[in-house]
């Protein structure tokens, strides 16, 4: 499970019994459950998530214990009125909002310049698994570099992408090098504050990790019982 930083990698860890173990990686630190699930601070920001993200991956299949799923999680931002403050959101679209060029008429993504990919789709299956276990709503989390902060910003997004449910940094980065080990990718969020206007005083951090904490609580039973055949 890949958290951007290590207050959500905690609510995680509170999810499962007993004590984690530090594994340390180059340039990445793993906190091993008694259960085997690794907890990975991967940073904030798809660029350094994927690098972690990357060398957690590579660091497991070299020691022949690949990994059958990557769960890309923590707190998002999310869109009014669809994602309240304290929700969760399960993705069955991890999407770069941001990943293209602007021209004057209009966002390119990078897909239409002819590069790479800006969508990601976990397995359904195990989406609708997660959204029944958990009541997570179910839709498009996009990644952005920049936390938007103007409804503007915020119209514009949903505009470009009407499914959208919530807006976090590190979805995508974390799918793309699960893609790269052809690994399945989950992702999971807890609304801490609104898509939109900045407004420091509205956000519920602590809220929503403790949805998160609660969210794994029932999620554990799902990831148990699914196998990496059910995409
Ligand atoms: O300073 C601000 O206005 C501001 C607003 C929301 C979030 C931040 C952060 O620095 C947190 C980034 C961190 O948390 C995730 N996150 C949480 N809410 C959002 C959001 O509305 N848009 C994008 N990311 C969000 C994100 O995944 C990062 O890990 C600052």
């Amino acid at each position: 499970m890949a958290t951007a930083v290590p207050v959500e990698r905690d609510a995680v860890a509170q999810a499962f019994a007993g004590p984690t173990r530090e594994v340390r990686l180059p340039g990445a630190t793993l906190h091993r459950t008694p259960q085997t699930y690794d907890l990975l601070a991967a940073g904030v920001g798809p660029a350094l998530a994927a690098a972690s993200t990357a060398t957690a991956l590579t660091s497991a299949a070299l020691a022949g214990t690949p990994y059958d799923l990557v769960v890309s999680t923590g707190i998002a931002g999310g869109f009014a009125p669809d994602a309240p403050l304290g929700s969760l959101v399960v993705a069955d679209e991890i999407t770069a909002a941001d990943l293209g060029a602007e021209t004057a008429d209009g966002f390119l993504p990078v897909t239409e310049l002819g590069f790479g990919a800006i969508t990601h789709r976990p397995p359904p299956a195990l989406v609708r698994q997660t959204a029944t276990a958990t009541g997570a709503r179910t839709g498009t989390v996009l990644t952005v570099s920049t936390v938007t902060g103007t409804a503007a910003r915020a119209a514009a997004l949903r505009e470009r992408h009407p499914r959208a449910l919530a807006e976090a940094m590190e979805g995508f980065g974390v799918a793309e090098a699960a893609a790269a080990h052809g690994t399945p990718v989950l992702e999971i969020r807890a609304v801490s504050n609104a898509v939109g206007p900045r407004d420091r005083a509205a956000w519920r951090i602590g809220a929503a990790l403790a949805a998160l904490t609660t969210a794994f609580g029932k999620l554990t039973p799902v990831l148990e019982s699914w196998t990496p055949h059910d995409r």
